[in-house]
């Protein structure tokens, strides 16, 4: 099924309750059953654009309906071995915790506590169902992502490594190693373990959200139902993400500012692989966030739902419109339903065998213990509310009101082994993979009649939009060369694994990485977006100003340029109110701070002009990344790394201690000879160098010029010089190893 998306508009807060003259985003369609939002455009306040959803919630929306529509109903397949996957997405302030953890009285409880709630009562019902043989245990794991930072939750702050937890592929999922996971037998446990971890959440106040989330917080609820010899293990993940803020409105100090950079890029990331898998791309950019790894939109089996939480002010206009944008790409994303494996006790490997799961540093009890004192028969009684857990037990009825046709999630996968809920009992004993070539067909042939209008009205809004625009079809995007990609991927991940520089300066190269990535491909928008991102990390650095103000004036440009191809006589092109579609005003939107770009056509030539004062068009144009750069260069070609192995091999030791001296005071002369070259910043000299190419060169002359007012703009260590952009630790060693002083 494709990823459920539903919109939560937030109702005013009491400091707001003047401004309801400025509420801007309504929720429309049948009562009870509403699925589309719609809101003003920016340009022409009496046009409006509308944009459709799974379903819509207004302001007056409670906790309880919410969680009762969109998650209670999700439960039962949750116990019959799915992964459900929760996550609020949003501008800060829009309401993401509101709805994910909610406040302490009954009422206001949010998705997780009563997730909580519902999973206990599911467990003592399946318990009961099955005269007792099947037990059910819970356990947690919670941690956030803090300046692309994986942090324990249920770990102290104190007891942190500046690095974080790494991250792992493990059996298909991202895992977190060395990240801890509670047992959590009822809900009393449940609300100490959550309240304390969340005292260890990284929240401060900014102008626009009194306690705003630093950090992503992910929960971890894993179901673990045993009976006898089988065991059976899910995971409901609850996500509530930080929110993107424009910091033109933030008046953001230093520290908030890089927190906010780091949650504006992951966000950002976000947006580009859901654009990415709606475009059919081969290359999902993953790995370029944390938060993207661990969210694996697309990848993860199981069930998804985004709640994408507004604010109904016009002071949220753009920011509204852009996280309207991305979420209503994110409905067309697909995820495979698929069950996870009943899977065998194993006594001698107890439960660290299980398959798929990440228990490898704290196992679980033993699974001869993991039988839930509280779910057994006798504690049916339990459904009514114990004092003791008054707090969190939901008393709510786990179905929802009737939906709208087609709302309801169509368990069509014929992949599914089971369709009753009687236990795990009556499960197929065998252990199967799942085929994956079983899978694909299936999700094609389990395509519905909406599905195929959802493509065709997709394929004609776009036709449509491109005939506006009076110029081609944008439906072919321009990629990098498959070989360039990987060079690309293996830099970004050198960068991700030189844990010893992975400090805020680092960070900020991977900004300006980034940005050079994106304006290789035309995205100039995005590069912009890249570029300010990095700004933090390089305050007032006179060249990056500079680029920023020149791809500004560029997009500027294009637009105006576009908007004349558009309609010759000045007007706007922009869709009436009553005609809109949720796919059509995308096109035509004013680009937002964290939207996906359509790359244009890039007619500028690729190479770099000789002409200096020229360089805000092209300075990067096909420098250091078009295919033939790298021709004669090795740092990011695997065959070529693997053909010359013996040679790298009998160097490999010694150059490795030298590129521990990371202090600038104690380099070798070899060292030192080769960061007096490139800190020469001699695009000959530099080029001299075994293994650099022109092109190479004269972006780390670029390069250099941009670090101008930083540290000397020198690299002072042979790691720095592994991050610059297009270098590499093969480059480096390569170039090291040519120097005979
Ligand atoms: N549905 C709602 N009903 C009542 N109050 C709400 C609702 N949604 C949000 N609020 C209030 O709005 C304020 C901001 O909400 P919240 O902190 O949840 O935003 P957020 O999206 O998580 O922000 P950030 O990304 O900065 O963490 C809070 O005071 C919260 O109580």
């Amino acid at each position: 099924m494709s990823v459920r998306v539903v919109a939560r508009i937030r109702p005013l807060l009491d400091k707001d309750k003047e401004l309801s003259k400025d509420i801007i985003v309504r929720a429309e369609g049948p009562e009870g059953k509403k699925n589309v939002v719609r809101i003003p455009n920016p340009k022409n306040e009496s046009e409006e654009f509308s944009f459709t959803f799974n379903g819509v919630y207004d302001m007056s929306t409670s906790q309880e309906e919410l969680f009762t529509n969109e998650v209670a109903p999700h439960l039962k397949s949750l116990f019959q071995g799915l992964d459900v996957t929760i996550f609020a997405y949003g501008v800060t302030g829009t309401g993401k915790t509101h709805t994910m953890r909610g406040g302490l009285k009954m009422s206001d409880r949010g998705v997780i506590p009563r997730l909580l709630s519902g999973i206990y009562r599911r467990g003592r019902k399946v318990s009961k169902d099955s005269g007792g043989e099947t037990g059910v245990a819970v356990t947690l794991s919670y941690y956030e992502i803090y300046n692309d930072k994986v942090f324990d939750l249920f770990e102290s702050p104190d007891k942190r490594s500046l690095a974080g937890l790494p991250l792992r592929e493990k059996d298909g999922k991202t895992v977190v190693v060395g990240l801890s996971e509670r047992a959590c037998d009822d809900l009393k446990d449940f609300e100490r373990l959550y309240i304390e971890a969340n005292n260890n959440r990284s929240t401060a106040g900014t102008k626009l959200n009194a306690q705003s989330s630093r950090s992503h917080a992910i929960l971890q609820v894993k179901v673990i139902q045993t009976n006898g010899d089988e065991t059976l293990i899910s995971t409901a993940s609850a996500i509530d993400l930080a929110g993107s803020e424009d910091n033109r409105r933030t008046d953001n100090g230093k520290d908030r500012m890089v927190e906010s950079a780091s949650i504006n890029k992951s966000l950002f990331v976000l947006s580009q692989c859901i654009d990415a898998i709606g475009r059919g791309d081969k290359r999902i950019p993953f790995r370029e966030s944390k938060m993207t790894r661990v969210l694996s939109l697309g990848q993860n089996n199981g069930i998804t739902i985004m709640i994408l939480n507004l604010a109904p002010l016009r002071s949220y206009h753009l920011d509204t419109l852009s996280s309207l944008n991305v979420s209503s790409r994110a409905k067309r994303i697909e995820v495979r339903e698929i069950e996870n494996e009943v899977v065998f006790k194993q006594p001698p490997r107890g439960t660290s065998s299980i398959a798929g799961s990440n228990m490898q540093r704290q196992p679980l009890r033993p699974l001869a213990n993991a039988h839930n004192a509280n779910v057994s028969a006798p504690a049916q009684k339990a459904d009514k509310p114990l004092k003791a857990f008054s707090v969190y037990t939901d008393r709510a009825k786990a179905t929802g009101p009737p939906r709208a046709p087609g709302v309801v999630p169509q368990r069509s996968n014929s992949n599914r082994k089971r369709t009753s809920d009687s236990g795990v009992s009556t499960r197929p004993t065998k252990m199967v993979r799942p085929n994956p070539t079983t899978v694909r067909s299936a999700a094609t042939a389990g395509m519905t009649a909406a599905k195929i209008e959802e493509m065709v009205e997709k394929k004609v809004s776009e036709i449509l939009a491109a005939q506006a625009a009076n110029q081609p079809r944008p439906a072919v995007v321009e990629t990098i060369s498959e070989s360039v990609q990987k060079r690309l991927d293996a830099l970004e991940k050198k960068i991700e694994e030189s844990g010893a520089n992975k400090d805020e300066r680092t960070e900020g190269l991977r900004f300006l990485l980034m940005a050079k990535q994106h304006k290789e491909r035309g995205e100039d928008t995005s590069a912009l977006k890249m570029y300010e991102m990095a700004l933090p990390f390089f305050p007032g650095q006179q060249k990056l100003l500079v680029k920023i103000e020149n791809i500004k004036a560029k997009i500027q440009a294009k637009r105006e340029n576009a908007s004349q191809l558009a309609d010759p006589f000045g007007q706007p092109v922009e869709v009436p109110a009553r005609k809109t579609l949720a796919t059509a005003p995308i096109m035509q939107l004013p680009t937002p701070q964290t939207s996906f770009e359509i790359p244009q056509p890039d007619t500028q030539s690729r190479r770099r002009k000789a002409n200096i004062a020229n360089e805000s068009d092209d300075e990067y144009n096909g420098s250091g990344l078009a295919d033939g750069d790298y021709e004669e260069d090795d740092s990011f070609s695997y065959k070529a790394t693997k053909a010359k192995k013996p040679k790298v091999k009998t160097t490999a030791k010694p150059t490795l201690q030298v590129y521990n001296d990371a202090q600038p005071g104690s380099l070798t002369p070899r060292t030192k000879h080769l960061l007096d070259v490139v800190n020469s910043r001699d695009v000959v000299l530099i080029k001299g160098l075994t293994g650099v190419g022109a092109k190479k060169a004269r972006d780390l002359v670029e390069f250099l010029d941009l670090q101008a007012d930083e540290a000397g703009g020198r690299i002072e260590t042979l790691g720095q010089l592994m991050a610059a952009p297009g270098m590499g630790t093969k480059t480096v060693e390569k170039a090291y190893d040519g120097i005979m002083v």
